[in-house]
């Protein structure tokens, strides 16, 4: 059986589950289901990833949630900074069907697009920030990609940043989003789990 996550359509039988979650200072309620990532609590990754992100950072404009699951980067952002647009993708169906339920139920839809891409394929603009839990289970070379690409999605002066686990590929990602951008931090460490960003200066 398909059960894993980062497919189109899995087919883990379903079970509904409801929760409410504190980010960035709001309780949020989520409704999540089987084949999805983290659908129990908010993962500890993502978490870390959405208290590091330096929205005071990054140039106007829209942020991309790429990978979004269920919602939760997205949905803490937008009900954060409310004068945000935000896209949020996932090649899961599932997910992106929770994702739309959830921006709903948090009263977030107008600022929120929620659309299938793999990695950037349906992505046709260019964003003041990229923000990714990558899904290193589906494998490198999805992760790389979603890394490396990030340039021809960012404008200029627009961020990359992206949770990993040191374990998980942390030391490596942070090479390849240097050799991409000539530039990335590691700019919040938290058990085990590494914020990487990069900047896009036109290089
Ligand atoms: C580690 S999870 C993070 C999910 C969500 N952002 C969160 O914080 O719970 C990575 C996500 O990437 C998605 N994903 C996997 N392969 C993908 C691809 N090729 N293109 C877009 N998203 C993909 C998975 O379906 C999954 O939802």
């Amino acid at each position: 059986m398909n059960d894993f996550y980062y497919t189109p359509n899995p087919e883990a039988v379903h079970k509904i589950q409801k929760w409410n979650f504190e980010l960035l200072g709001n309780q949020i309620s989520f409704t999540t289901d089987n084949g999805v990532f983290s659908k129990k609590r908010v993962d500890y990754g993502s978490v870390v990833l959405i208290n590091a992100f330096n929205i005071n950072k990054i140039p106007a404009g829209k942020i991309l949630d790429l990978g979004c699951g269920y919602g939760p980067v997205g949905i803490a952002l937008a009900k954060k900074y409310t004068e945000r647009k935000f896209d949020l993708v996932d090649v899961n169906n599932r997910a992106l069907a929770l994702a739309e339920n959830n921006a709903k139920n948090n009263g977030v839809s107008a600022q929120l697009s929620i659309y299938s891409s793999n990695i950037y394929e349906n992505v046709k603009e260019n964003f003041a920030a990229i923000i990714v839990n990558p899904p290193v289970r589906a494998g490198k070379e999805v992760v790389n990609n979603m890394l490396s690409e990030a340039k021809e999605h960012l404008v200029l002066g627009g961020t990359l940043t992206a949770v990993l686990q040191k374990k998980q590929g942390a030391p490596s990602a942070k090479k390849l989003m240097k050799n991409t951008f000539g530039n990335c931090e590691i700019i919040k460490k938290d058990k085990g789990y590494y914020i990487l960003e990069s900047i896009y200066n036109g290089k």
